[in-house]
């Protein structure tokens, strides 16, 4: 099976030579393309030198974990007044900006001073203003009532500067070289209001490659969602995807009462018993083109929708066969939408695929990516060049 997906994945490059496999994010030139929009670029084969990750996925995961628990404490209690709107008019809430300070504070402790590059979403501008003094307040209490419930955490409580520093820590603005950790803090804001799916994601790159990623997942149940998420399911609900380069993709209880478990996506290669999955919001993906397309695909199924890169870890261990992502003209993807997710499927014997050649190399859509279907092992997702930019470090140009 993995010499056929090898043999089939070398005969989609070759039919499609600009897609682009997430194990080749290495663009020769960068800046350049995400300048000039979707120009030329070469890309070069990545040199496989298999470091160790082990260190990183082990801090990434203690801190994915404190930074969860501050999410569902804040969820749970979710009133109104604990969202203000961004100028981009997506909500926000206390736990966005808690959960990156910390992560941040969490991660940064752990390295020397000076080594520590985080590439994340929020910024502390608007809590630093008066009318973000109660905002900050309330997350700061946040931040700290989460580190007293970590045992394995004996440090003295974090003032409100000390926090506004650890939201600050994730302004780096990345690179092509070196190593820097990129995050959603609260990824799927929607669905974390709602009262739905949403994930902290973390990912790690090292020189414009994915090597590890971690997705805390705390309203996914351990169980299956093939068929949607179950109303009263007895399946203990929080999971936590950890993958490293090489090492594979596991899932655990997020917390931390079972064993991690290597995952594998589905082996399913029929379309017709084919589950897909894609967003709950319809502002986000183009449902009627990816109706069209899994309808051309012979997907029988109705697609399973919920927020967020919970959907990569359900794909990761077989729930979906399909991930189709189709944002609205217009909208960039940001590379902490996709890092940690991706890996969690590209070590879990899947595959992302940026689909934007495809479209704009087709005159049919559909019929094109049913040229390339190949079974479970495949996800399609349009992340557009802002993702592959970003990968690179150079999001902040994208934005
Ligand atoms: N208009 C949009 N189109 C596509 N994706 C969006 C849009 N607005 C926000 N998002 C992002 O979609 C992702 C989750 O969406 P979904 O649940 O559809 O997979 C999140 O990264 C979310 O950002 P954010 O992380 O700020 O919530
Ligand atoms: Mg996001």
């Amino acid at each position: 099976m993995l010499k056929e997906v090898v043999h089939r994945s070398h005969h989609l490059w070759q039919c499609f030579p600009r897609h682009l496999h997430c194990h080749d994010w290495s663009p020769v030139n960068s800046k350049a393309r995400s300048r000039s929009g979707r120009g030329s670029v070469s890309w070069r084969k990545p040199l496989f030198c298999m470091a160790s990750y082990h260190r990183d996925v082990v801090l990434a995961t203690n801190a994915v974990r404190l930074a969860s628990r501050l999410c569902q404490t804040v969820q749970r209690g979710l009133l109104t007044q604990e969202t203000q709107t961004k100028s981009d008019k997506s909500p926000v809430t206390v736990a966005d900006y808690g959960s990156q300070a910390l992560v941040n504070w969490s991660l940064a402790r752990e390295f020397p001073p000076g080594t520590f590059s985080m590439v994340a979403e929020e910024g502390s501008e608007d809590l630093r203003t008066e009318a973000g003094a109660p905002m900050l307040e309330r997350i700061t209490q946040l931040v700290n009532d989460a580190i007293a419930s970590d045992a394995a955490l004996d440090v003295a409580p974090l003032s409100k500067e000390d926090v506004l520093e650890a939201i600050d820590w994730g302004n780096s603005e990345g690179g092509s070289n070196g190593r820097h950790w990129v995050l959603d803090p609260i990824d799927g804001t929607r669905g974390f209001v709602r009262g739905d799916q949403y994930a902290i994601a973390l990912g790690l790159l090292d020189n414009g490659k994915v090597v590890a990623g971690v997705l805390g997942c705390p309203n996914l149940p351990m169980g299956s969602i093939a068929n949607g998420i179950p109303a009263n399911s007895s399946e203990p609900v929080g999971c936590l995807f950890v993958a490293s380069l090489g090492a594979g993709t596991t899932v655990e209880p997020l917390d931390g009462s079972g064993e991690p478990k290597r995952v594998h996506v589905s082996d399913v290669e029929d379309t017709a018993i084919a589950t897909f999955c894609e967003s709950y919001e319809s502002a986000h993906t183009m449902q009627d083109l990816t109706a069209n397309i899994a309808g051309t695909l012979g997907v029988k199924a109705p697609p399973v929708r919920i927020d967020s890169q919970a959907k990569y870890g359900a794909m990761a261990r077989g729930d979906a066969v399909i991930y189709l992502r189709f944002p609205h003209f217009g909208y960039r993807e940001k590379i902490w939408d996709h890092a940690a997710g991706a890996i969690v499927i590209t070590e879990a014997g899947g595959e992302v695929f940026d689909a934007a050649e495809m479209r704009e190399g087709s005159e049919n859509t559909c019929q094109t990516l049913s040229s390339t279907w190949f079974g479970s092992q495949l996800l399609f997702v349009n992340l557009g060049l802002s993702c592959l930019d970003s990968a690179v470090g150079t999001q902040k140009i994208c934005q």
